[in-house]
């Protein structure tokens, strides 16, 4: 997929670090001209900065440029759009609405679950200002260079949280939103060739997560399992860039527009595999994957790597539960 993206324009949201930094890596890789945010430019304490993801990406001989942007404020989100379209000619084929606020929120509650009645209330707030409004108002602005030229990729980050409990209420209901944001905006964009797809990372091996995970230690098998799912089989930080670069070049991405994708059904469809040469596990979609990770690893191991759960069971599944 070497150069595949020359002369493309793509804004990835919350890029200094994570999924968006691994994004961006590989949209610029593939050659796109690639606009990443974050609310500093330099490192700020907080493990990001926009300026060594720009190091980065000119080291694999691609172009970024940062914007710093905090997508809480609504002026600087438009700045940006204003800013995109002034210096490309009105141009802007890929966005990524990534940028998420409250990750430690979640990893919180998992270490010190309570109830939601005794959570503070500003991650719920930055949860729903970031991960949702946000990425709507990113999104009206995408659509507003993308419908006239009739052609664009709108792709919302999200995860299976969209679809059943995980973490904490306020995570789930901006992933649910987002799914929804993402199906309900490709309607209106169906008739003008623009796509709006919403994708699923798998378990990542993102900065907050290692750090994260680097002190637990397993007692029991349930917590060796969760060890294992959640670090030993995660995803580069890269790999849904990857599945990003091929919807992007993808002649039929109207097909998969409305859809919600697991970097795993990409992987799949596409043919690729992860930086490390590893084919991560797909434990929403791919039924062998989803058997081993429950205990069924016998049974498993019958199992074809290509049967995949429809989403209409999975949906049903959750929703009877
Ligand atoms: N890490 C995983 O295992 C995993 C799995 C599935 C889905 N996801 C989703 O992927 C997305 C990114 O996750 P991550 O693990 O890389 O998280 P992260 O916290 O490392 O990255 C979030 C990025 O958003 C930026 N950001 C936060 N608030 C901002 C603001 N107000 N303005 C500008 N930028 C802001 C952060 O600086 C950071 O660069 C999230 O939506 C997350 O739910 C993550």
């Amino acid at each position: 997929m070497k150069q595949c993206l020359v002369g493309k324009v793509a804004i990835v949201t919350g890029a200094s670090r994570g999924i968006g930094k691994g994004i961006a890596l590989q949209l610029a890789e593939a050659g796109a001209t690639v606009y990443i945010t974050g609310r500093t430019l330099l490192p700020d304490g907080r493990g990001t900065s926009l300026t060594e993801c720009v190091e980065e990406i000119k080291k694999r001989g691609g172009h970024a440029i940062p914007v710093q942007c905090d997508h809480e404020k609504d002026d600087e989100v438009k700045g940006l759009f204003d800013r995109v379209a002034r210096e490309q000619n009105g141009r802007l084929d890929i966005l990524v609405n990534n940028a998420y606020s409250s990750a430690k929120a979640c990893i919180d509650h998992i270490e010190e679950p309570k109830g939601f009645w005794d959570a503070p209330l500003e991650p719920w707030n930055q949860t729903i200002s970031v991960g949702v409004r946000n990425s709507y108002i990113c999104a009206v602005y995408a659509a507003r260079l993308m419908v006239p030229a009739r052609a664009g990729l709108i792709v919302n980050i999200s995860s299976e949280g969209g679809l059943t409990y995980g973490l904490n209420p306020a995570y789930c209901v901006c992933k649910a939103a987002m799914d929804r944001i993402a199906s309900d905006c490709a309607q209106e964009l169906r008739e003008h060739n623009v796509a709006f797809v919403s994708l699923w990372p798998g378990a990542t091996r993102t900065e907050i997560f290692m750090e994260w995970t680097e002190n637990l230690q397993p007692k029991t098998p349930v917590e060796t399992a969760f060890k294992n799912r959640f670090v030993l089989n995660s995803e580069s930080a890269e790999y849904s860039g990857r599945g990003v670069v091929h919807l992007a070049t993808d002649p039929d991405i109207m097909v998969k527009s409305g859809r919600i994708l697991t970097s795993g059904d990409l992987a799949d469809e596409y043919g690729f595999k992860d930086i490390d040469g590893r084919s991560p596990p797909d434990y929403v979609r791919r039924l062998r994957d989803r058997l081993s990770m429950t205990g069924y690893t016998r049974l498993a191991a019958w199992v074809p790597a290509f049967v995949k759960i429809p989403g209409w069971m999975l949906s049903a599944y959750y929703h009877i539960i």
